[in-house]
């Protein structure tokens, strides 16, 4: 069972002649609740109210709390509540203004009619919307619903609060103002046309949760018909971090990214663009494997993508399913689904196997079971060492796109992302705990912006000295 950080809030009316608090806590501990807040609501001679907060595993088990401490007599739940849903309450978010608007002078410079000059200004010259309106220093985080996180496709009102959490990560760690927007249609077209039209507001396009193969042709056509950088998160971001990660870890198993044997497990979205970036970096033997086995040539694959993949990766042409091609694999990178990737497979992996259970909530193997037979091991999560997660990426990547006004990412710019986080670590801190950088290092997207406004000048895409 993974760890759990669900806590909820019981509002408990309790009379005191009948019942104790002790009673009470024994009772939630018994039904495997850990109590860890107690506050007193209202106190009277007879009647009391407090509200406990529990830490429980799931929502099963917060059930049976409820159930075991309704039939306790004299106690009554009042009302049950969940932190992390109260966290939500009305969005996670807000639009703040940067002036006080406190008389009419203030009011007509910022608006009409002095706000009509600087309109007039842009007209004349575009460029100058950099400078004068918000776009430099904005992103749109967009999403259609259809592959989030690991729950598949939603609707896009139940993506919204991972993209306003995403719009929380781009403030927090690279101060830039990010836009949660989820569309009502998952007609690629529509998307592209959509996403085209909202480009005027934004210096650059964080495309987020969608589904491939229809995520590949979004972005490219998007990259061709826009002038402001484009960036599918689980795609590049995800990739650039686990290069990272596996820069570091190699560097503690000695082995050579040329020799190694990656298996990559859910060639989706970030699946291929970790493969392609695995190959860029002088990989020799990826194998990848989705629902149906191995991707080997010799098979009809009716998507692009999985026909490309067939022809550039499995030099040995294996084939079979996970269990099968898993046999002396040095590294394993799972973005597929939960529990998927069992202790008989990472037994029958080569000596001092690397592997990343990455898929989200729920990693294809928890730390707990592969821990004894993996000499390093990630999540995506926060809760276990080695956080392998998309967001230790997009804040830098975006802070330096927009401060040297990039047109573009493009390789060099990312390889230079993923250099910039593994050597975050030095070689002294470097261990099997810690192959990749906290979330909280502030190092993080100072490292890696300026390697990108490097690359970004380097390869000609940078729009601003
Ligand atoms: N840790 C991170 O930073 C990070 C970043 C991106 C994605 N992810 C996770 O990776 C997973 C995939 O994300 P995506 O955006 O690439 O989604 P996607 O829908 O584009 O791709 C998922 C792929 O996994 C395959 N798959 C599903 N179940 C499988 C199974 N049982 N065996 C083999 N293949 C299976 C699907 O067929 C699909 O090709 C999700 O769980 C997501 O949360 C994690
Ligand atoms: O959202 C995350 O935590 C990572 C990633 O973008 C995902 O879709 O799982
Ligand atoms: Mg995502």
């Amino acid at each position: 069972m993974a760890r759990s950080n669900m806590h909820v809030i019981l509002r408990l009316e309790m009379d005191k002649k009948q019942i104790t608090f002790g009673e009470i806590a024994t009772s939630i501990n018994n039904s495997g609740g850990d109590v860890v807040a107690i506050d007193v609501i209202k106190e009277g001679p007879v009647m009391t109210i407090r509200d406990i907060t529990i830490k429980v595993a799931n929502e099963k088990e917060q059930q049976r709390i409820v159930n075991e401490v309704n039939g306790l007599a004299g106690v009554s739940v009042r009302h049950v509540s969940d932190r992390t849903f109260l966290v939500h309450l009305g969005g996670k978010i807000e639009v703040k203004s940067k002036l006080d608007i406190n008389n009419r002078e203030q009011l007509s410079q910022v608006y009409t009619p002095e706000v009509a000059r600087v309109s007039q200004a842009i007209d004349t010259n575009p460029l100058l919307a950099y400078n004068l309106t918000i776009k430099n220093n904005a992103v749109a985080v967009i999403s259609d619903g259809t592959a989030v996180l690991g729950l598949g496709k939603i609707k896009p009102e139940a993506a919204m609060p991972v993209m306003e959490g995403k719009a929380m990560l781009f403030k927090r760690f690279a101060n830039i103002n990010a836009y949660p927007l989820c569309l009502n249609t998952t007609d690629t077209e529509e998307i592209i046309q959509v996403i085209k039209a909202l480009s005027p507001s934004f210096g650059g396009i964080n495309l987020e949760d969608i589904a491939s193969p229809q995520c590949f042709e979004i972005e490219e056509r998007l990259k061709k018909e826009m002038d402001i950088p484009v960036f599918h998160d689980d795609q590049h971001g995800t990739a650039i971090v686990v290069l990272a990660g596996i820069f570091n870890a190699l560097k503690l198993t000695k082995k050579n990214i040329e020799d190694c044997k990656i298996v990559v497990c859910g060639i989706g979205a970030a699946g291929t663009a970790i493969t392609k970036m695995l190959l860029n970096a002088g990989a020799g033997n990826v194998v990848g494997v989705d629902r149906e086995g191995a991707i080997h040539k010799g098979n009809n694959y009716d998507n692009a993508t999985w026909s490309w993949y067939a022809k550039h990766t499995n030099p040995n042409n294996e084939q079979g399913p996970l269990s099968t091609v898993i046999k002396d694999a040095d590294i394993f990178i799972g973005v597929s689904a939960g529990g998927i990737l069992k202790v008989d497979d990472v037994k029958k992996m080569a000596k001092n196997p690397v592997v990343f259970a990455l898929a989200n909530p729920n990693p294809e193997i928890l730390p707990e079971d592969a821990d004894p037979y993996v000499r390093v091991m990630a999540t995506g999560r926060s809760d276990y060492p080695n956080q392998v997660n998309n967001v230790l990426c997009f804040p830098g990547i975006f802070r330096g796109v927009l401060d040297c006004r990039a047109s573009a990412i493009n390789e060099e710019m990312k390889l230079a992302a993923a250099k910039a986080i593994a050597s975050t670590i030095s070689e002294d801190e470097l261990n099997e705990e810690y192959i990749i950088p906290g979330v909280f290092n502030t190092q993080v997207v100072q490292n890696i912006s300026e390697a990108v406004i490097q690359a970004a000048h380097d390869t000609g895409v940078a729009r601003k000295v």
